[in-house]
């Protein structure tokens, strides 16, 4: 386990990190959420030794390894932009760590092997970065950090500088590694997709503080404040109640706790409908429901139906 213990950090009189604490399950891929410039790097960077707290503790597998090195904290870091040997081949790369650390040629060519065809580079030994895609660069960038058996990884953004479709490969192919070698990993992302489809639990951050941790779903469901709420998914706000779009129920006729509205707009996006209203105190609210209720309410604009909060993930409003 990965324990953080009440670390702080301030950059001059910007306070980057407030009094956080945090636990990593041993083996768990963690993400650690958050808009930009919340603190996430920052806390990653403490984690890895990067970086040196104001205050409190880092504790990794039971050792206080708050003022160990970098290097003697077993643990590997993949960046955004991953800084390659450029004049190393694609085996040599990934075989540094143990190279600098004199392990037995056979040894080291062994494994490099072996993760080349766990990261699905098996036939890329010989090629040089610039002759890899961006993808291929950071999935080589995964094996090199892998190479030394760190008990921590640690990836910054890793797919942060790829296109939309790549990036969605290769996060369900971290998943599956993640699955394949167990190592505890801490993903920083400042994408919820990202963090709701591969992390067995989630951190939300927001200035320099961590508002919630739990898994996907629990924060999804259950937020703890508006910000979680409005940061995992959509919000629409019902009466002073922040509520999904999706825990919004429609109904023809009047019911208990209902309120009135006016369908402004119905747009069709495949197996759900967004459904556009306007409440008579003229605030605006966004409902999903699907094709079959749609059709069932035969809703169209202008109409009149009822609303209420059909879930129980609502928040008040603040
Ligand atoms: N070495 C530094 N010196 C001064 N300020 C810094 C330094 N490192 C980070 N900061 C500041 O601390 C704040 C938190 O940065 P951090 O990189 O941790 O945020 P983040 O959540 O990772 O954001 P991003 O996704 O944009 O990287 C930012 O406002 C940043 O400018």
């Amino acid at each position: 386990m990965i324990s953080v213990q009440g670390v702080s950090k301030q950059f001059g009189d910007y306070v980057a990190l407030d009094d956080v604490s945090l636990e990593i399950r041993d083996g768990s891929l963690t993400a650690l959420l958050g808009p930009s410039g919340s603190g996430k790097s920052t806390l990653l960077r403490i984690i890895g030794g990067l970086e040196t707290p104001d205050s409190g503790r880092i504790v990794i597998h039971g050792d206080d390894a708050t003022n160990v090195p970098p290097q003697k904290r077993e643990i590997g870091f993949v960046f955004q932009h991953y800084a390659a040997f450029k004049h190393m081949t694609v085996r040599d790369n990934v075989a540094f760590g143990l190279t600098i650390r004199r392990q037995p040629k056979e040894k080291v060519a062994e494994r490099v092997d072996e993760l080349l065809k766990i990261v699905g580079l098996a036939g890329y030994q010989k090629r040089y970065p610039s002759q890899l895609s961006g993808g291929q660069r950071q999935r080589m960038a995964l094996a090199r950090a892998l190479a030394v058996e760190p008990r921590v990884l640690l990836l910054d953004e890793p797919f942060g500088a790829l296109d939309a479709k790549v990036r969605t490969e290769l996060r369900e192919w971290l998943r599956r590694l993640h699955d394949e070698v167990h190592v505890t990993t801490l993903l920083v992302t400042h994408d919820q997709e990202e963090a709701m489809s591969i992390a067995d639990d989630i951190a939300v951050m927001d200035n320099a503080r961590i508002e919630q941790v739990g898994h996907p779903r629990e924060l999804y469901d259950n937020p703890s404040n508006p910000f979680v709420m409005g940061f995992l998914g959509e919000v629409s706000q019902l009466a002073g109640r922040l509520v999904r779009p999706h825990d919004i129920a429609i109904a023809a006729e009047s019911v208990a706790g209902a309120h009135e509205a006016m369908v402004s707009r119905v747009i069709h996006l495949g197996f759900e409908v967004r459904v556009e209203l306007m409440l008579t105190s003229g605030e605006a609210v966004s409902a999903q429901i699907t094709r079959t209720e749609a059709d069932e309410l035969e809703i169209g604009s202008g109409d009149i139906v009822w609303l209420r909060a059909a879930g129980n993930s609502t928040l008040e409003a603040i």
